[in-house]
């Protein structure tokens, strides 16, 4: 069963008097354990199918099916709970709260997750923050790590909740490229070591190259797709 399907799913926006259409009749199926790649040029949509898989924004028509749920007609509570315990997302902003340490932003999803106790949040933050190498940086604030830290945190914190899917929208578009490359090389352990799946989207050629598979999309639709051994 995968992971992921969308079936016909079309998006349309309207601005004013004029409708845009992100998303024309996209139809994917992603498989657990997928390191998969979304590229296309901006303004393609790749971040409005992201939104959709991670049930963010619903689509306008077509199915989005997610670990073998329908979300479709679901209410914002049931979507914030499959958010919540599925899907963990990575942001090119990195998206941290400022006047949180490094640990305590790994632990915020944790904090309305009522099957995780205190001390089990305690051992997944330092468990995680060790993973992506900033055991030492726990008591940090984002102001004085640097972007591919700050980006490392928010890997840390898009696993404490042990989501099946991870979403990275252009994880490495606002680092250099030795940052981005090492965010890229950690993603693809934490996928080959913990099963996780990755979606991620770029428009970064050397990104792409590291993807298993890449969906390329070009004006609102799948244009064509590569599979790398
Ligand atoms: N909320 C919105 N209202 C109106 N139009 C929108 C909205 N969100 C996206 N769009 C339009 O939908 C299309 C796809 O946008 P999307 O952000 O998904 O592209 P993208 O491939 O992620 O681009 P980028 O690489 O620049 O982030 C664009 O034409 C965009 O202007």
């Amino acid at each position: 069963m995968s992971i992921v399907r969308i079936e016909n799913v079309s998006k349309r926006y309207q601005l004013g008097e004029q409708e845009v259409v992100a998303l024309h009749d996209v139809s994917v199926a992603i498989e657990a354990g997928e390191f998969a790649a979304l590229a296309g040029p901006s303004g393609s949509g790749k971040t409005t199918l992201l939104n959709m898989i991670g049930c963010i924004d619903v689509a306008t028509s077509g199915r989005v099916i997610i670990d073998g749920r329908d979300v479709t007609g679901r209410n914002p509570d049931e979507l914030a709970d499959l958010r919540a315990h599925t899907l963990g997302f990575i942001f090119q902003t990195f998206n941290l709260l400022p006047v949180l340490s490094a640990e305590e932003n790994v632990e915020y999803p944790l904090i309305n997750i009522q099957s995780v106790p205190r001390a089990e949040r305690r051992k997944r933050v330092a468990y995680f923050l060790d993973m992506v190498g900033l055991g030492r940086f726990a008591k940090h604030r984002p102001g004085q790590l640097s972007g591919g830290q700050r980006q490392r945190v928010a890997i840390a914190r898009a696993l404490a909740t042990h989501p099946k899917i991870v979403l990275a929208d252009e994880p490495t578009a606002n680092l250099d490229h030795a940052s981005g490359e090492g965010i890229l090389q950690l993603m693809k352990q934490i996928n080959d070591h913990q099963g996780t799946t990755f979606i991620f989207s770029t428009h970064d050629a050397r990104v792409m190259a590291m993807a298993n598979r890449l969906i390329r999309i070009s004006d609102g639709a799948i244009v064509g797709e590569e599979v790398n051994p």
